[in-house]
């Protein structure tokens, strides 16, 4: 199997090594030129558990204008190309890219968090190629060649579209197979707009409030006026998913508090963006659910105002 990863960020960094020992090749992008040069001295380490030798992976940049080129895909055709950038990287000349990287027999797996790179992919790629992989697995880059697996979970795996040829189902659980070898949970769904709506609204409260709050996720437990503020955004969010007929789990406000106790000394993504001085992802979060409010004309007063100070803070 030949795979790429686009984006050597924490998740990339995670999944490149582990899959490593059960790919025939691993190519990955990285943005900048500088981090390509590191991994090719250091190859990747995941923190108190293995060191994979550069060896193991060919390492190009995007920056680098010559790895742009179309005519890669012609020598070695993907199977899989996984997409671990965050959704403020998705952009037009990115998705032009990946269009020239891959050839019909590849499917590109995404695994972002929040909603809007789905639709962004379906335009430059056909949906029996496109897998969304929605995942609770952690992960935490340290460095330009280091990460930490910060958390165990599961990752969701299902195709944007419900109706499926028999050929693409195969693909699922050739991919889905994959990561199992590599040690990761894997979950088959044949309705993942329910995995990426859970996800959606679980990051819409938890991302958000750390973030502002500065504090780890377990600590939004912690104090009753905190958890009121939870449950504001948590029942906003649910009130958008209603009117989009959206089928939720009826347990989803335990399964928040969940994720607060199983990542409790995390620090979520957003509260990491925000530390790092990086836009964060609150406009494919909280900004998505804003959207969506105003076209069906709901108000959201809660998601509103969270959503204006974290902006405040990304230009800080
Ligand atoms: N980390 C986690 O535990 C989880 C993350 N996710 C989701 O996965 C996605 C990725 O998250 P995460 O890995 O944490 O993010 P990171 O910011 O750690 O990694 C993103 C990487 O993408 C790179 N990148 C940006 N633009 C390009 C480009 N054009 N070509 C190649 N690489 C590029 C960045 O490079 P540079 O650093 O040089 O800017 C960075 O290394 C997000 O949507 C997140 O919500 C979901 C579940 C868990
Ligand atoms: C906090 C958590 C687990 C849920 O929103 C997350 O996915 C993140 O940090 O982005």
């Amino acid at each position: 199997m030949h795979i790429a990863i686009v984006g050597a960020g924490s998740l990339g960094l995670l999944f490149a090594a582990k899959l490593s020992s059960v790919a025939t090749s691993i190519e990955v992008i990285t943005r900048t030129g500088m981090q390509a040069e590191v991994l090719r001295r250091e190859g990747i380490s995941i923190e108190k558990e293995e060191v994979v030798p550069a060896s193991k992976f060919t390492i190009v940049s995007y920056e680098d204008k010559e790895s742009k080129s179309g005519e890669e895909a012609v020598e070695s055709p993907l199977d899989f190309l996984l997409l671990t950038v965050k959704q403020t990287a998705i952009d037009d000349e990115l998705l032009s890219w990946i269009r020239n990287r891959i050839s019909k027999k590849t499917t590109v797996v995404c695994f972002q968090n929040g909603v809007g790179h789905e639709e962004k992919l379906l335009g430059c790629i056909h949906a029996d190629q496109l897998l969304l992989a929605v995942t609770t697995e952690g992960a935490k880059r340290s460095g330009a060649s280091k990460v930490a697996h910060t958390g165990r979970g599961t990752t969701d795996l299902g195709f944007s579209r419900d109706v499926l040829p028999k050929e693409q189902l195969n693909t699922q659980k050739i991919f889905a197979g994959l990561l199992e070898k590599a040690g990761f949970a894997v979950s088959l769904s044949k309705n993942m707009n329910t995995k990426v709506w859970s996800k959606l609204i679980i990051s819409s409260v938890i991302n958000p409030l750390t973030a502002i709050l500065q504090i780890q996720n377990g600590q939004l437990l912690h104090s009753s006026a905190s958890q009121e503020l939870m449950l504001d955004l948590y029942q906003e969010g649910m009130t958008v998913a209603k009117a989009k007929h959206i089928e939720l789990p009826d347990d989803l406000w335990e399964k928040l508090q969940l994720v607060c106790e199983k990542t409790a000394e995390n620090q979520s993504s957003m509260l990491q963006d925000l530390l790092h001085h990086r836009s964060t992802e609150i406009e494919s979060i909280n900004g998505s659910l804003l959207r969506m409010a105003e076209q069906l004309k709901l108000e959201l007063p809660v998601n509103r105002s969270i959503y204006r100070i974290v902006r405040v803070l990304e230009n800080k």
